[in-house]
């Protein structure tokens, strides 16, 4: 059995092969116990952005019940076409490289990766697989606890996506740091959206559902919304 984990920095999600079902726990929790109940495994591929004493655990417990080592992707300055625009690619996220990997595979043309999950993130690649750059920002739950701080998440409120449709001002603390954050949430997929016309948008995260959203709607029709696509790019990486 093949599994692939995409540890990130508030989840670890992972998926068999030939299972499309994504279980996740999160990261916090994984140096303790990782709970995978599955057949018996034979390899682990990985990709890690969370602490390398979160990676170190996960590796060591691997090793222990399987005996076997865990496979690290590692991102390439060129590989299966893409080829990363960093100087220095080792600073680049392997989640970044691995998303732009499974969908410049799956898309054929030029997109832009974006990841609304502990950080935004986007990657614009053009058709010949050339990454052009992108941007990293907070993500919601950051921005929250930024203002926050250890309580953040007593006051995250899950909402439903069409709240977020209509942006009311805020008359309490809490209702005006839910607008504000989501004026800039808002912000950041309609600048994407409006600066990438013509290419897809391949959208992935936590947030991502609540991001579509918020995205205008003369854009809406170009985003695919995806739902692991680290874990599609570890397939590519380490084949
Ligand atoms: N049940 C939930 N209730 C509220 N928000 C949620 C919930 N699940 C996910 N989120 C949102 O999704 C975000 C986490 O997304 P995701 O699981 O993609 O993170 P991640 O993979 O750890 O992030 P990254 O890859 O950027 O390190 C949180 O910051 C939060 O805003
Ligand atoms: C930006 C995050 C945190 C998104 O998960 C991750 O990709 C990361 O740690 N990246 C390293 C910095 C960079 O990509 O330039």
């Amino acid at each position: 059995m093949i599994v692939d984990v995409d540890i990130g920095n508030t989840n670890a999600k992972w998926r068999c092969q030939g299972d499309s079902r994504i279980y996740v726990q999160s990261t916090r929790s994984l140096p303790q116990a990782w709970q995978y109940s599955g057949a018996a495994i034979t390899r682990v591929r990985v990709a890690c952005v969370a602490g390398a004493d979160v990676l170190q655990c996960f590796a060591a417990a691997v090793r222990e019940r399987w005996g076997i080592d865990i496979e690290l992707a590692r991102v390439q300055r060129n590989y299966a076409g893409l080829a990363v625009c960093y100087e220095d690619v080792s600073r680049l996220g392997v989640d970044r490289w691995l998303a732009m990997l499974a969908a410049f595979k799956s898309v054929g043309d030029e997109f832009v990766a974006v990841s609304a999950g502990s950080a935004l993130t986007a990657d614009w690649v053009a058709q010949d697989g050339q990454h052009l750059g992108g941007f990293i920002a907070p993500g919601r739950e950051r921005m929250l606890a930024s203002l926050y701080g250890d309580v953040a998440n007593v006051l995250l409120t899950p909402r439903v996506p069409g709240e977020l449709l209509d942006i009311a001002l805020g008359q309490s603390t809490e209702t005006c740091v839910d607008g504000g954050v989501a004026v800039l949430l808002r912000g950041f997929i309609n600048h994407v959206a409006s600066r990438c016309l013509g290419a897809r948008i391949i959208l992935a995260g936590g947030d991502a559902q609540a991001m579509l959203t918020m995205c205008a709607q003369e854009h809406k029709f170009r985003v695919s919304l995806v739902s692991n696509p680290v874990l599609d790019g570890l397939a590519i990486a380490l084949p």
